[in-house]
């Protein structure tokens, strides 16, 4: 009989987040992880594979993680995680990162296309829609295998923030958050509930607010208070529920950035929408019925994320 063999998940960058999002890959079942990173890291991956390994004794875990400093380990992967690059520190942009990023993109995205070109490839570092952009242009991959993780995260950011305020179980709030990785991202107030009743009728006007501001801002919180780096348990643990979408073909519909084919007036452009994810990557673009403020409050968004995307020059 023929049998399945484990899923193979490559992550690369062995920083705060792919540590960490190499624990929750073993932790879920969902695969053997290949943890790379530049050969100046290479005792960083080696240790934090070591250190998961070990502790898989404890409870039992079947996969493994191996450190690697060498693309060739990475072949074959199932799915492909970026975190390699650089985080702001207090006081900086997204934006700010663009240069320094970019360079390491282009090393990235150049290994994918030449050794793991049949992967799902989840982008994450930033700025978050450019770099989605030069992944999918310097790898060459197909629209649907590529994809930015920052949806996942500003939605379960500002779910948190709502269940907060109302004292209530954070299972039973719903929401949506279009858009950009910026300031500029649109929390969808009328598209969001608390247990089927909608959000407007339980927060008051100047509450709901104040917590769409710290959702646009939400980033920059955890940078100002860590103060070396940014977000890494959030990060790690919304890029896996994306990843194991595809992995299990599950057909979660999730808030991603995506390759859009004129969906919400846009072209050729990656831009945060909700997506649903399966074994054929991102399958279906999902178009949300918005009214004249929220289609303004969009192309905001598109047009801050417009203007860093242009500084791509590939
Ligand atoms: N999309 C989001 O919502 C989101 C959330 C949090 C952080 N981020 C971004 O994710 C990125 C990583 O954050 P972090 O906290 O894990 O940073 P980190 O500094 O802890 O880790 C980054 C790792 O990348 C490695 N790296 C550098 N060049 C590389 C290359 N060419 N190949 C492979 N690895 C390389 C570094 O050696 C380092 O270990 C940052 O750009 C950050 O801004 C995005
Ligand atoms: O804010 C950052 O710099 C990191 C990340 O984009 C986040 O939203 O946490």
């Amino acid at each position: 009989m023929a049998q399945n063999r484990k899923k193979k998940i490559g992550l690369i960058g062995g920083g705060q987040i792919g540590g960490n999002l190499a624990l929750l890959a073993v932790q879920k079942n969902l695969g053997d992880v290949v943890l790379y990173d530049i050969p100046a890291a290479e005792g960083l991956v080696k240790g934090k594979a070591l250190d998961i390994n070990q502790l898989s004794a404890v409870d039992g875990y079947d996969c493994r993680v191996t450190g690697s400093t060498d693309w060739k380990d990475v072949a074959g992967s199932d799915v492909i995680i970026i975190t390699a690059g650089v985080p702001r520190k207090p006081g900086m942009t997204r934006e700010d990162l663009l240069d320094v990023n970019l360079k390491i993109m282009r090393d990235v995205a150049g290994n994918i296309k030449q050794h793991a070109p049949n992967a799902f490839v989840i982008n994450v570092a930033n700025p978050l829609d450019a770099m989605v952009y030069a992944l999918h242009k310097i790898a060459g991959l197909p629209d649907n295998m590529v994809v930015g993780m920052a949806g996942v995260l500003d939605t379960s950011r500002f779910k948190c923030f709502v269940a907060e305020a109302l004292g209530s179980s954070i299972r039973d709030v719903e929401a949506l958050v279009l858009g950009g990785h910026g300031d500029d991202m649109v929390p969808l107030v009328r598209h969001s509930t608390v247990g089927g009743v909608p959000l407007t009728q339980l927060i008051a006007k100047d509450k709901l607010d104040a917590i769409i501001d710290r959702t646009r801002k939400g980033g920059a919180e955890l940078v100002g208070l860590y103060k070396t780096g940014s977000a890494y348990f959030g990060p790690a643990a919304s890029s896996i529920a994306m990843a194991e979408s595809f992995l299990f073909d599950r057909k979660r519909v999730l808030p991603a950035a995506a390759m859009l084919k004129g969906q919400y007036g846009i072209s050729d452009f990656f831009f945060g929408v909700p997506v649903q994810i399966g074994a054929g990557g991102v399958e279906k673009v999902i178009t949300v019925e918005l009214n004249d403020a929220e289609k303004a409050e969009l192309k905001k968004s598109y047009e801050s994320v417009k203007q860093t995307v242009e500084l791509v020059k590939l």
